[in-house]
């Protein structure tokens, strides 16, 4: 069987130019909303009873490529959307909007033997091992049946490419009459590696392949998957949400936060030199799921918005500590730096009701922003003061708090270019020559 990456008569593809290019690749899901909270009843019409549905932006406007023989990492929290970007790429999902080139062609404009081909070229490894490998099944046939669909090789020699790869994936060729439940999560990792090569792919969607297997065991497969990427030519797609699993496999990195890719810088540009406030964070803590819980605070606060309503602009800017000034008002200096803290405190209600004088003391050093701001930030104060006036028809503390928020919001937050434009720059890498992308205003 071949090795490296090969050159493709059928496409024109010489082996050299990008392998995969990503341009504006959208994918929405439609969802039932809530269980009972989306349901309409209205005796008027037929049915009666109607649902609600939602559309969640689970990957939007997402544009790269990939290069033949390297590793792309994307890296990102939980529900970004990087499983439904790697099962989209493959068209295992339809996308909404946007085209993937894969050795220059359109995967959309391929039917029949050429999407067939196109098929095998592209394989998909998965996080679980347990349940991706049928248990009824000998480690032979698994490995055989992707060859069997492709009508590769005869039973001879399907056999002997499965046992052939077994060694190479680290296993013994005798296992090939076993069943899967004899083996270990990684050495399991290790028989759907063979499987997904025995088609002898190109390109490879790893998602999550080592995060269910014991540390020790993850720095041994992804050794292997980069001794089989060398000697195979492969080009792989690595999803993870672990850094020092993206920060061993990756040449470049790709990190994505809901929907969006923020950054896209080679591995050691990316590491030692991070320019969105989003991978600056992601480098610097783990998530804090209450920041309030002992005092720990993480520099990611606060939950990722919902993809079904994300916030416009840039979609960090809601957990942004980097928010940029509404140019709209004359700031002095660290007022806006000051607002802008007391702002995420109100919203979070990190702190106890205190008399109005101890909060301009606290956040302002006793002095607000000068101009209207300042009038605003006085009108936020009075609002959650313990020493408030009483009488403005409003009972309820917590709507205070809400009414607080909303103001600052309004009359910052939301008129920030970060809440206004969608930012995307190319800076100057100071490590490599490399492109480094950056979705973030601070790059104006
Ligand atoms: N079939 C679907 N229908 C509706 N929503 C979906 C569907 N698949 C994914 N989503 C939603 O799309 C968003 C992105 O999910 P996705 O699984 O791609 O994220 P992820 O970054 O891979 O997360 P994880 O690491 O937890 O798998 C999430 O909000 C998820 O709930």
């Amino acid at each position: 069987m071949s090795s490296g990456i090969r050159l493709d008569e059928e496409s024109g593809y010489d082996g050299e130019e990008t392998l995969l290019e990503l341009e504006g690749v959208t994918k929405y899901f439609a969802q039932e909303s809530g269980l009972l909270a989306g349901v309409e009843f209205d005796p008027s019409q037929f049915p009666p009873i109607s649902v609600d549905r939602e559309t969640v932006k689970a990957v939007d406007d997402v544009s790269l490529e990939i290069q033949p023989g390297e590793t792309l990492g994307l890296v990102g929290e939980s529900g970004c959307g990087k499983s439904t970007l790697g099962r989209t790429v493959l068209r295992l999902l339809e996308p909404t909007d946007g085209d993937i080139y894969f050795k220059g062609e359109n995967l959309a404009d391929l039917g029949g033997e050429e999407l067939r081909r196109t098929r095998s070229d592209m394989q998909m490894i998965f996080q679980d091992p347990q349940s991706s490998l049928d248990p009824r099944m000998k480690v032979g046939q698994i490995i055989e049946e992707p060859m069997g669909a492709h009508d590769m090789l005869d039973d001879e020699g399907r056999e002997a490419r499965a046992k052939h790869l077994l060694e190479k994936v680290g296993l013994d060729p005798r296992h090939y009459n076993r069943f899967p439940h004899a083996f270990s999560g990684g050495q399991r990792q290790r028989i759907n590696l063979a499987r997904a090569l025995s088609v002898d792919p190109d390109f490879v969607v790893c998602d999550e392949p080592v995060s269910a297997l014991d540390v020790s065991i993850q720095a041994q497969v992804l050794n292997t998957m980069e001794e089989l990427q060398e000697e195979f030519g492969l080009t792989f797609l690595f999803i993870a949400h672990d850094l020092s699993v993206i920060r061993h496999i990756s040449d470049r990195v790709a990190v994505m936060y809901l929907g969006h890719i923020v950054e896209l810088a080679e591995k050691e540009e990316l590491f030692e030199n991070p320019q969105h406030p989003y991978t600056r964070a992601l480098l610097e803590s783990i998530p804090v799921p209450d920041p309030r819980e002992n005092g720990a605070r993480g520099v990611l606060e606060g939950e990722v918005p919902s993809p079904v309503d994300p916030p416009s602009g840039c979609r960090f800017r809601t957990r942004c500590p980097r928010l940029i000034a509404p140019d709209e008002y004359d700031w002095g200096d660290g007022e806006w730096e000051r607002t802008r803290a007391f702002m995420r405190a109100v919203k979070r209600r990190t702190f106890e009701p205190m008399p109005a004088a101890e909060i301009r003391t606290e956040f302002f050093d006793g002095s607000l922003p000068r101009g209207e701001a300042g009038s605003i930030v006085e009108a936020a104060i009075d609002l959650v003061a313990a020493d408030r006036e009483a009488g403005d028809g409003v009972d309820d503390e917590t709507d205070h708090w809400e009414a607080a928020t909303e103001l600052l919001l309004e009359s910052f937050a939301e008129r920030s270019i970060c809440a206004r434009e969608r930012p995307a720059y190319e800076l100057e890498a100071e490590y490599g020559d490399g492109e480094h992308l950056a979705a973030c205003h601070l790059h104006r």
